[in-house]
């Protein structure tokens, strides 16, 4: 097997195209068969453990959340050997409890996207993988204790809508959502969840709330410069919660479900599955075939 290059990657969302705190960086381009993703990935050190920063919507911010190739992004960050993935991304409020600046530590997932490819499935092979529980607990409990050491809100569980945009939300939606207790809104994570699940990478997001999306009476509707402000404010306090949450991760995710998440979902018969289809998949599947 190649060397692992990196044990933790850091997906950085709107705001966070940059991780100053990373030493001994290099740049280096990543190629999948699923395209290119997002960005080059700056590997380096931070608090001993090796990373892997990858900017969600490319340095400068130049992809839309239906553009990203989600597929391609999980696929280079399994390549490098990495085990986890610690995701930061800015999210509306749908409650009046989680402010903006709080953080939140989503367990749940509702989707209302329509766009996207969040498998690596097809092409002859079909699979099937268990995600009751999307978001890996090993890695929201680090998450949680790095709020606790930088001594910021860190809220652990809430429901996260992930819905298509780019437009923020109409009221009766955002009122919906809330009907059904939702807790936060953003654009990105749950395809993320899906495949790092297919992955066997252990996945959850630091959720910085920016806004209120527009059900508050009395607080402006939800714009991007409201966005941006808060994260601003925010960055700092979100690269101390990063580097507490890698301090708390363990050394390998084996001892997590996430781990062999692949170990009953294939249903396709061995025979039958396409030479490239199963070329394309090594990365995953060689490990369940001696
Ligand atoms: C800039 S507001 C909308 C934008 O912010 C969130 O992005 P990310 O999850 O990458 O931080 C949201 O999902 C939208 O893409
Ligand atoms: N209100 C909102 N809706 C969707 N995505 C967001 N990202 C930040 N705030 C958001």
């Amino acid at each position: 097997m190649a060397q692992q290059q990196a044990e933790i990657g850091i997906i950085g969302g709107s705001g966070l195209y940059n991780m100053p705190g990373l030493t001994d960086t290099t740049e280096i381009t990543v190629d999948t068969p699923f395209g290119a993703p997002s960005e080059t990935i700056v590997l380096g050190t931070l608090e001993g453990r090796k990373v892997a920063f990858l900017a969600r919507h490319g340095r400068g911010h130049r992809i839309l959340p239906s553009e990203l190739n989600f597929r391609a992004n999980i696929y280079a960050m399994k390549s490098l050997g990495v085990e986890f993935i610690l995701s930061i991304s800015a999210v509306g409020s749908l409650k009046a409890e989680h402010k903006p600046t709080d953080f939140v530590i989503p367990d749940q997932f509702i989707d209302r996207t329509f766009a996207r490819n969040a498998t690596f499935f097809g092409d002859g092979i079909v699979g099937h993988v268990a995600f009751g529980d999307p978001v890996c607990a090993v890695a929201a409990k680090a998450f949680k204790q790095g709020c606790d050491d930088a001594g910021v809100v860190g809220k652990l569980g809430g429901t996260y809508v992930n819905m298509e945009g780019p437009q923020f939300s109409t009221r009766a939606e955002s009122n919906l959502y809330r009907s059904w207790g939702a807790d936060v809104i953003g654009m990105t994570n749950l395809q993320e969840a899906k495949l790092a699940r297919e992955a066997e990478i252990s996945y959850a997001t630091l959720a910085m709330v920016t806004d209120y999306d527009c059900w508050y009476e009395g607080h402006d509707d939800v714009t991007v410069d409201q966005v941006i402000k808060v994260i601003h404010e925010n960055t700092a306090n979100a690269q101390r919660v990063l580097a507490g949450a890698i301090r708390a991760l363990p050394k390998s995710n084996s001892d997590t479900p996430c781990a062999s998440a692949l170990k009953y979902a294939i249903m396709t018969d061995k025979k039958l599955i396409p030479a490239a289809t199963r070329e394309k998949l090594a990365i995953f599947l060689d490990k369940y075939e001696g």
